[in-house]
């Protein structure tokens, strides 16, 4: 139920003992060459991620069923931030391992993929910090025991956070291709993500959440509501590249699901074709969020996520705009999240499904501005903003926000986007229809 698993025992009788070994030795066979089964382990948990229970699910729910699977293990405790990241870039013996399992949240699988993915490219000599390079893609799967506050990469790609459903998607060797977005700046490698990357609102949640980190998952809530009430706006410009040929749009009615033809198809046609086809366009406004989502960013919070129709791993991601609006207005567009209505269809809301963008932030706009603003032309407005981001006290409007980048603060403002269709891979299938379940669980229908 609700994509949940759980393991059972099937017991065969065979009346002749020479077949009953037979059966054995065929079933072992198969396990063997058949299924692509994960033998040898690297695990790291975050002992502070969410609730701070990792160490306990993971020793509790998960290492007896690696061992009755007779996978084996080497196990990392983190001691620090970013452990797990360099430990993966500079000291893991990859070729070891048939994959690398996190037990945490967001933020621990995206350290994850930040040591995989530059410990790859830098193996194939690759520049990881110029923007035009094809990035290598990364052998190793990656499992997802949920431990954190969102887990909404977990919860997007098995359809429920529930370590010991992770555990067998890992043990029976699942693959689930993803997409990658990288982040640069001035030719600089900044970070990479693979849910939502969100200038405006979600950029002011993180950073106020990061202050209420002893409050466990409850800090986004908070955050959230304070934020909805500042209701801030910011200005900038966004420039984008279309996905142009590819089948799906940010409005189907369908969804990404277990052995999505839209990704098989999609990501047929990206590694043929040249991702720079098609033509640039540019919005200039004030926003209250701008968003991209790579993946639906299902989780608890908001079941259908941020953008429902996003792919998995179609090579694009849906780059969302919600421009200035009245408080009343935001909150509509934020209830949508949470019921069947569609929260892209507002005046004040568009979606576009992009390969790649850009996003400049009205103060750094051009140095033709910047000298404008020296020579004394600027608006008051503008010099106020300017100054009363020194002096929060005064309550007027910051003129810059923040990136949130999987639940990650980004240090730039100005940042060049581009997706990188199935650079990583996941021991998860996407998640199933219900119908399938049913079938399953009556075997009359089989
Ligand atoms: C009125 C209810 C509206 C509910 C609207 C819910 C929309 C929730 C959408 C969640 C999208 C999550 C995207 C995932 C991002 C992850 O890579 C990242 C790392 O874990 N998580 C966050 O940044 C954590 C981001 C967490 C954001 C939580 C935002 C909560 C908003 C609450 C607004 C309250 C307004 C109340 C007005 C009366
Ligand atoms: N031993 C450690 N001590 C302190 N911080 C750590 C340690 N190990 C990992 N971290 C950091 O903790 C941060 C949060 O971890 P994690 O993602 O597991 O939980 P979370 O933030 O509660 O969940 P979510 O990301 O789903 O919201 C990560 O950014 C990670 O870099
Ligand atoms: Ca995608």
């Amino acid at each position: 139920r609700q994509h949940r698993w759980r393991c059972a025992e099937v017991t065969f009788t065979c009346p002749e003992g020479e077949l009953s070994v037979m059966l054995l030795l065929l079933l072992l066979l198969l396990l063997l060459f058949t299924a692509n089964r994960p033998k040898h382990l690297l695990i790291y948990i975050n002992p502070y991620g969410g609730k701070r229970q990792g160490k306990r699910i993971y020793e509790q729910k998960v290492a007896p069923l690696f061992a009755a699977a007779g996978v084996s293990t080497d196990v990392i405790v983190t001691e620090y931030a970013n452990h797990a990241r360099d430990h993966l870039r500079t000291e893991a013996e990859l070729k070891k391992y048939d994959g690398v399992v996190c037990v945490g949240g967001d933020g621990m699988f995206s350290e994850i993929i930040h040591g995989l993915i530059w410990r790859t490219q830098i193996d194939g000599a690759v520049d990881p910090n110029c923007p035009d390079e094809t990035l290598q893609t990364c052998s190793l799967r990656i499992g997802i025991i949920p431990a954190g506050s969102t887990d909404c990469i977990c919860f997007a790609t098995v359809g429920t956070n529930d370590p010991v459903t992770s555990a067998l998607h890992i043990i029976v060797g699942d693959s689930q291709p993803m997409d990658v977005c990288s982040v640069h700046h001035n030719n600089a490698f900044l970070r990479y993500s693979v849910s939502l990357l969100g200038y405006g609102f979600y950029g002011d949640v993180l950073t106020d959440s990061e202050r209420k980190r002893w409050m466990g998952p409850a800090r986004y809530d908070l955050s959230g509501l304070k934020m909805f009430l500042t209701h801030h706006y910011y200005e900038g410009t966004v420039s984008y590249l279309p996905a142009r040929g590819i089948i799906g749009t940010p409005r189907d009615a369908a969804r990404c699901r277990s052995g999505c033809v839209v990704c098989q198809h999609n990501g047929k046609l990206l590694t043929e074709r040249s991702e720079n086809d098609g033509e640039w366009r540019t919005i200039r406004g004030k926003f209250l969020a701008i968003n991209a989502a790579s993946m639906s960013c299902a989780c608890p919070r908001s079941p259908k996520g941020l953008s429902p129709a996003a792919h998995l791993a179609d090579g694009t991601t849906d780059l969302i705009l919600v421009r200035k609006c009245s408080r009343f207005d935001f909150l509509r567009h934020l209830l949508r999240h949470t019921s069947k209505d569609d929260q892209f269809d507002l005046t004040f809301v568009e979606v576009h499904r992009v390969r790649r963008f850009r996003f400049t932030p009205r103060h750094c706009q051009s140095d033709s501005d910047l000298e404008l603003d020296l020579l004394g032309n600027a608006s008051k407005r503008q010099i106020f903003s300017q100054i009363c981001r020194d002096h929060p006290a005064c309550g007027c409007a910051p003129a810059y926000s923040c990136w949130n980048c999987d639940g990650e603060i980004l240090t730039h403002t100005a940042i060049d986007v581009r997706v990188h269709c199935q650079l990583i891979k996941l021991f998860a299938r996407g998640i199933e229809e219900p119908a399938v379940f049913e079938d399953l669980a009556n075997p009359c229908a089989i």
